[in-house]
């Protein structure tokens, strides 16, 4: 099933194209949307609710037309909008009832439903409060709940996680992917940290001045590789564990990998990892025993995921450059908060 699909759909402003022919298929769950700034997300979620008509191209969303549907499209979708659009002397909750009385809810249904989202968003006795004293991270939930008090098939999130610290960025991330495990609703969320979503989509598509880059599942992006992560202590007999087990490994025609061009920013004892090349299940035993027989205590020893952006790294795409960047500042991010390893 499609849930949003395009076909060579273009958007030219004067100066600037801002879509470039892409062409799109996306089924339901959460998918990403990732880019650098200025790359055409906003553009593409304007043409999808059928606010901002396309140049060139078809578009289509829940298989209504996005140039001849856009008031069908709208009742059955939810928009969070990236900029802060809130009314600073009204509280969540008028805010929100008025929101789903505009979706043509009846005003009891409006008042129940308010009530139920902005508790999923976890937003409580503060609804009551004006919005105009909220913080940064609550403004958001309001968004949030405003997109989803009418019980869409589908959202578009622009930058959920603008300007939310990283505790804030995880709470979104997780109250993104509850929408669709709770609710069934699908979701497209736009980002230019790609790190980020990886964490929180089933699908990630990629563009770059307003042209498809990639499209693909998140786990085709991150999937498990056989390389090995191993960290030792040292001993008396041998003050560097590390080296003696290095040379012990290629010793017995173990190969290792290099630890260049890897994210290990942030990574507790990243100097002391050996990176090795699994051929098989011998491998595994292979270290184990080598360990053992130089008396060194195995710290850990784990299958290692690829992070998107460095999928990209490796593959040397250059326009995917911003992208990646950003990426790795995300990622750095969430490996200093996290357990300091890469499995997630
Ligand atoms: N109304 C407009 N008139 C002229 N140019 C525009 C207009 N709207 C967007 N653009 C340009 O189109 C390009 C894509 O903008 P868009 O807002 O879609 O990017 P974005 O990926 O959402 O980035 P950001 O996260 O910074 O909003 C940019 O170069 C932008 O300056």
């Amino acid at each position: 099933m499609t849930v949003i699909a395009t076909e060579s759909l273009s958007k030219r402003f004067p100066r600037v194209t801002a879509l470039d022919r892409l062409s799109l298929d996306i089924g339901p769950g959460v998918t990403g949307l990732v880019g650098a700034n200025g790359a055409g997300k906003s553009t593409l979620i304007k043409i999808l609710l059928g606010l901002s008509p396309a140049t060139e191209g078809r578009a289509a969303v829940l298989g209504l037309d996005v140039s001849t549907s856009g008031a069908a499209i709208r009742e059955r979708v939810g928009y969070m909008p990236e900029h802060d659009c809130l009314p600073p002397d009204v509280s969540a909750t008028e805010f929100v009832v008025h929101m789903a009385r505009m979706s043509g809810l009846p005003p009891t249904a409006a008042r129940e439903r308010t009530a139920d989202t902005l508790r999923h968003v976890g937003l409580y006795e503060e609804r009551y409060r004006p919005i105009g004293g909220y913080s940064t991270g609550m403004k958001q939930r309001v968004k949030l709940a405003q997109a989803l008090v009418h019980d869409p098939k589908l959202v578009l999130l622009d930058e959920p996680t603008n300007g939310l610290d990283p505790v804030g960025r995880d709470e979104m991330l997780g109250l993104i992917r509850r929408v669709h495990t709770d609710f069934g609703i699908s979701v497209l969320v736009t980002s230019h940290l790609l790190g980020e979503l990886e964490r929180t989509c089933d699908h990630v598509v990629i563009i770059d001045g307003g042209a498809l880059l990639r499209s693909s599942s998140t786990s085709d992006f991150t999937q498990s590789t056989t390389t090995l992560a191993v960290e030792v202590t040292d001993s008396d007999t041998h003050p560097d564990g590390t080296d003696a087990l290095r040379r012990a490994l290629t010793a017995t025609g173990i190969k290792l990998v290099g630890l260049d061009g890897l994210d290990t920013e942030g990574l507790p004892g990243a100097g002391r990892i050996l990176l090795i090349e699994a051929t098989g299940e011998e491998t595994y035993d292979i270290v184990r025993d080598s360990v053992a027989g130089l008396g060194l205590g195995l710290v850990r020893m784990e299958q290692r995921r690829h992070h998107i952006a460095e999928v990209f790294r490796t593959e040397e795409a250059p326009a995917a450059q911003a992208v990646t960047q950003n990426a790795s500042v995300a990622a750095g991010a969430v490996q200093q908060k996290g357990s300091g390893s890469d499995e997630h």
